[in-house]
């Protein structure tokens, strides 16, 4: 049997907010080990979108959601699946960075201590593996007792990446990691993206075309909760065979 390539299949997503109908019967699947970047103009469902992957969606009341999403073959929506189990292998990073008012060790180690993990030898290995992951280990490593506050934006989203790696995910969403952070701490949370791809599946949430066009490998364009065009970003940009999603990449809306 042939490899499956995708990480996340969607089939028939529709999500509701009480009475509103934020995605409308979205099927899309994103690959292992690549970037997808999820664009659209403002309310269109990206948030709604990546929340519903891990399941942060369960937190709102009056959200219903029907369809399919599966991580590799196992539906993350099944009564068996546990929600905090699939947090770990689904992490997930925010606009602001949002790392807990611990040290920097504890904040990485959080995921694994919640599940019981006491071992200090494993705890200090995965405590070192997933800030060098993150490209932050040489910065912090003298400091790794010291409060995580004290550090700045873009060092606070490289902990936060840290946090997410500690419990090695398959997938890692990102809705929009950079845009409260300046061009360099930007540039940095992208390099290291660029390298987390060799291991993990990212899929990103941005505003930003140039981050969408340099950093993807595919790029989905959604408008008013629904999946107007979706693929090769070079094509997306290029070649864009939807008018809404020519206008929107050329700045005409949204
Ligand atoms: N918790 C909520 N309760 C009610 N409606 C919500 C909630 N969250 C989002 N919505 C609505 O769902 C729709 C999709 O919102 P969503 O945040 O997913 O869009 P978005 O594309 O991420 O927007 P933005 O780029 O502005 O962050 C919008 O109409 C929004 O107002």
């Amino acid at each position: 049997m042939a490899e499956n390539k995708n990480v996340i299949t969607v089939q028939d997503l529709h999500l509701y907010y009480g009475q509103l109908e934020a995605l409308r019967g979205v099927s899309i699947d994103f690959r292992k080990n690549e970037i997808t970047a999820v664009i659209g103009p403002s309310g269109c469902g990206k948030s709604s979108l990546l929340k519903t992957i891990n399941r942060l969606n369960d937190l709102i009341p009056n959200v219903t959601v029907t369809g399919t999403v599966k991580l590799n073959d196992q539906d993350i929506y099944a009564p068996s699946m546990d929600a905090v189990e699939l947090r770990k292998q689904v992490g997930m990073l925010f606009q602001q960075p949002n790392p807990f008012p611990f040290s920097i060790y504890d904040n990485v180690i959080y995921g694994l201590r919640i599940s019981g993990e006491k071992n200090k030898q494993v705890l200090d290995e995965a405590v070192e593996r997933s800030l060098q992951a993150a490209a932050i280990w040489d910065e912090v490593k003298d400091r790794l007792h010291e409060n995580a506050m004290g550090l700045s934006g873009g060092q606070q989203q490289r902990i936060c990446i840290a946090r997410a790696l500690a419990t090695r995910p398959k997938v890692l969403l990102m809705d929009e990691p950079t845009s409260a952070l300046d061009p360099i701490s930007s540039s940095e949370i992208e390099r290291t993206m660029l390298e987390l791809k060799n291991d993990y599946s990212i899929v990103i949430v941005t505003r930003n075309m140039q981050q969408a066009s340099r950093m993807s490998d595919r790029t989905a364009f959604f408008l008013q909760g629904e999946l107007i065009e979706y693929g090769q970003t070079r094509d997306i940009f290029l070649q864009p065979q939807q008018k809404e999603t020519e206008d929107y990449i050329s700045g005409r809306f949204g």
